[in-house]
């Protein structure tokens, strides 16, 4: 390809000049456009040499031969031929650096619900996407403008002779476009590692549509105008264009370039026109435009990290656009089906107090009373996790609807600490997620300081009233502390004066002064709780929502953040929600135990230890000699201890729970309480006869509440399910007999001397996930006359109401 042909001369005689002319007949690409060899070599090289043997036939006197060597004419080959042949994937590669770090930075956001925390503090969609546009607007202009400086310092003909502007423009406008499309995309991808084989597979597809491009399709006039609409669709097609335009413009030194003027005209020599820059300009910011309003559309109909999206249609609702309603959410993703939810059936509480919280606030919403004092009023809270059917490639994945909220009414006073409890799955974070807006609710309603959580308009107010410290961390690795109270406060609307004082104050109370300036991501977890609380006051809301605030902190930063939260307590009501009794104990005025979706007992920390404690519990010290030896030998305190477990026995019917040398445990039922006077001064009066040190007297513990509670919700549970369970005798016989039946008759056993037959006591415990397990039995006896007795099934364990599979063993480990 490096010799265009050559001519072969002989000379015949003195009339006779006859020639030859070889030539390489592949068409060779001179500054874009292919040549014929034909046309372009051979015929004006046969005319030349026609020419010059006849002027020597004829004998012009100008005429004579010379040696030399010369260059044949050919197309200036400059270094701006390499810009519009190698420019374009460069510049692509440039502009994928923001494209990966934009797509990763927008799908870490939702990995980590770092978004889903923003909007639930008060940020609005629209400042979300143009503040993300806006930071992105201003690094791209940099890029861009570094990009060209450079193109202008290395003396490229390219950047030196076409106008700045419109190189500039040109860079800057694709870019942006890049970035636009990366929005769209984000909308598409959940895992922040695809980011990266996006963006490479983004490179790879652009790299060869832009091979194409270089090589004229489709941006001449030999194609369809269809084409080229789809071809311009993808912005480094465009970029390809304009390059090859831009370099086509300066490729002899003597070339102008494009000024601003021209560009949205022709080249004079290019016959084959059909795009011009300004041409390429238009179809970069429309292209941008509909990226961008692509992306905000994907973004709401394709599910959250909540599984929560709206209506594919949700822009046609008028109320989106007045900011009156349109908000409407749905749950499952967009090729998913609802299943059908089985009806909620009313239940009236078993509890005499939950039933009274319960016909308080009917009362109240009948009545339509909104009482100041209340800071949130929950109207029936039902929360139904909708059962989908995803049919995705190849896939199809069922789900059954849930009920983890099984209509709730309670009120949240101000100035008081509310603490919701229940075991895992009780429907706590549910509770929370819909108080915060997080997920849509099925039935009820909850109103915070007079705002419904169903309308958006109250959604908006609430959102400036509330605080929330999620469950799980949700922190910027590469934020510091300061800098995260900084970005909520400005989200929560603090006047930016106040600011710098308000997160000087904060990372104070919660001991982070010195970490202030470190990133988050190397902040200890208890830290990172800390920095949560933190989050969760800042601005002054006047509801406090806090999911397990302390996890993982040591017992003394805990108590630290304890105080901080008696202290916050003051002018606003704190919902807290804890696995920590100790924590509910301490801080709580008034507590709920969940269990199921519903709501078991509710009152102060007492009332629920007198309600549903087993009793009082009673330690008994005994005397220590100096060298911490018991007082009168073991011998001695031995018969001591027999002693007062005698007496315990004798007077209240109860055995040691726990038991040592230097103490005893009973837990005396309720029951007894009446007793209990007459008791304790007797035993006082004898404590020196049984050489006691100490006695001290107390209600059980809250977590024996919890236990009760959550025990007695299983065997609800169980019952209403109708599960059934394989008892496995001591004779090795086994029966199948409901979930949570105590006392069992054995089939067959009845005889003369038993006419009942015989029965045994099934000991049921909850497993770590809580759920019933059978620990044992007792021995085998007969069935006593007075006992209900559960008659053993042979059925086959059945599938609950709500569809969702049981274990299928019963026993604990
Ligand atoms: N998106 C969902 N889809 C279906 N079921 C869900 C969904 N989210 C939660 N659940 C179910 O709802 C029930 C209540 O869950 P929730 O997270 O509210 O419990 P919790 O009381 O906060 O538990 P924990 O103490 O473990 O945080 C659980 O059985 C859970 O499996």
């Amino acid at each position: 390809m490096r010799c265009p042909g050559a001519l072969h001369f002989v000379e015949r005689n003195a009339t006779v000049i006859s020639y030859g002319i070889q030539t390489n007949s592949t068409p060779a690409n001179k500054r874009g456009h292919f040549e014929d060899p034909t046309f372009k070599f051979q015929i004006p090289l046969q005319i030349a040499a026609e020419r010059e043997i006849a002027r020597s036939l004829i004998g012009d006197p100008n005429f004579s031969w010379v040696v030399s060597l010369k260059e044949f004419a050919h197309p200036a080959f400059e270094i701006f031929s390499a810009v519009g042949t190698v420019g374009p994937t460069f510049f692509l590669a440039i502009a994928m650096f923001g494209f990966v770090f934009q797509i990763s930075s927008l799908i870490t956001e939702k990995e980590l619900k770092l978004r889903q925390a923003m909007t639930m503090m008060g940020l609005y969609d629209t400042a979300y996407w143009f503040s993300w546009l806006t930071w992105e607007g201003i690094v791209t202009l940099l890029s861009s403008l570094l990009t060209v400086l450079f193109g202008m310092m290395f003396q490229f003909d390219f950047f030196l002779h076409n106008n700045f502007a419109v190189v500039f423009l040109l860079f800057f406008l694709f870019q942006l476009n890049m970035i636009s499309f990366a929005f769209m995309l984000s909308a598409f991808i959940s895992k922040s590692s695809s980011s990266t084989t996006v963006g490479f597979s983004i490179f790879i597809v652009g790299f060869l549509t832009q091979l194409v491009t270089t090589f004229g399709f489709p941006y001449s006039s030999n194609f369809s105008s269809t084409y080229r609409i789809i071809w311009s669709l993808f912005p480094p097609n465009l970029l390809a264009a304009a390059l090859q335009l831009l370099s086509d413009a300066t490729s002899t030194p003597e070339d102008p370039g494009v000024s601003w003027n021209r560009r949205a005209k022709c080249a004079p020599n290019d016959t084959e026109c059909v795009i011009t820059i300004n041409d390429i300009y238009i179809w970069l910011i429309s292209t941008f435009a509909l990226w961008f309003v692509l992306a905000i559309y994907f973004d709401n109909i394709i599910p959250n990290s909540s599984g929560v999206r709206k209506s594919v249609f949700y822009f046609l609702n008028p109320g989106y656009w007045t900011g009156k309603g349109g908000n409407k959410v749905e749950e499952g993703g967009i090729c998913s089906c609802i299943s059908s939810v089985p009806p909620l059936e009313h239940v009236t509480p078993n509890d005499e107090d939950v039933l009274e919280e319960e016909n308080i606030v009917k009362l109240q919403a009948r009545e339509g009373v909104v009482d100041p004092n209340l800071a949130v009023q929950i109207h029936g809270l039902v929360k139904i996790y909708p059962g989908t059917t995803n049919i995705s490639c190849c896939k199809c994945k069922r789900t059954s609807p849930y009920h983890a909220l099984k209509a709730l009414w309670v009120n949240f006073a101000k100035d008081q600490l509310f603490c919701l409890l229940g075991p895992n799955g009780a429907g706590k974070t549910t509770a929370i997620n819909c108080l915060t807006g997080i997920t849509p609710v099925t039935a009820g309603d909850a109103f915070i300081y007079g705002y419904s959580i169903r309308s958006s308009v109250g959604m908006s107010n609430i959102r400036r009233l509330i605080g929330v410290c999620p469950q799980f961390d949700i922190l910027w690795d590469a934020l510091s502390g300061q800098e995260h109270l900084h970005l909520f406060a400005s989200i929560k609307g603090l006047p930016p004066a106040s600011i710098k004082s308000v997160v000087q104050k904060s990372l104070a109370e919660v001991r982070l002064v010195e970490a202030a300036k470190m990133r988050a991501g190397s902040y200890s977890g208890g830290m990172k709780r800390r920095l949560s609380v933190a989050i969760a006051l800042i601005g002054d809301p006047k509801l406090v929502i806090l999911d397990e605030p302390t996890t993982g902190m040591d017992p003394i930063t805990r108590r630290h953040v304890w105080d901080i939260i008696e202290d916050a307590k003051k002018g606003r009501a704190i919902v807290l929600t804890t696995h920590s009794m100790e924590e509910a104990d301490i801080l709580s005025d008034r507590i709920g135990i969940m269990a199921k979706g519903r709501l078991r007992c509710i009152g102060t920390s007492i009332r629920l230890k007198s309600r549903f404690g087993t009793g009082f519990i009673s330690n008994i010290s005994f005397s220590e000699s100096a060298n911490g030896m018991p007082a009168r030998g073991d011998a001695i305190t031995t018969t001591q201890h027999e002693a007062v477990k005698q007496f315990f026995k004798y007077h209240l019917n109860v055995e040691p729970k726990e038991e040592n040398k230097s103490f005893l445990t009973f837990v005396i039922p309720h029951d007894r309480e009446g007793l209990l006077m007459n008791f304790f001064a007797e035993l006082q009066d004898r404590e020196q006869e049984f050489g006691i040190a100490d006695i001290q007297l107390g209600l059980t513990t809250l977590e024996e509440v919890f236990l009760n509670i959550a025990r007695q919700a299983e065997l609800e549970n169980a019952a209403v399910e109708g599960s059934l369970a394989t008892l496995t005798l001591t004779s090795g016989a086994s029966v199948q007999i409901p979930v949570g039946a105590r006392f069992v008759g054995i089939p067959g056993t009845e005889s003369e001397e038993n006419t009942r037959g015989i029965m045994v006591e099934v000991y049921w415990e909850q497993d770590d996930s809580g759920t019933l397990c059978i620990s044992g039995h007792s021995p085998e006896t007969p069935i006593p006359l007075h006992v209900q007795l559960t008659v053993p099934s042979t059925a086959t364990p059945r599938r609950n109401l709500l569809g969702r599979s049981r274990k299928s063993s019963w026993n604990c480990d």
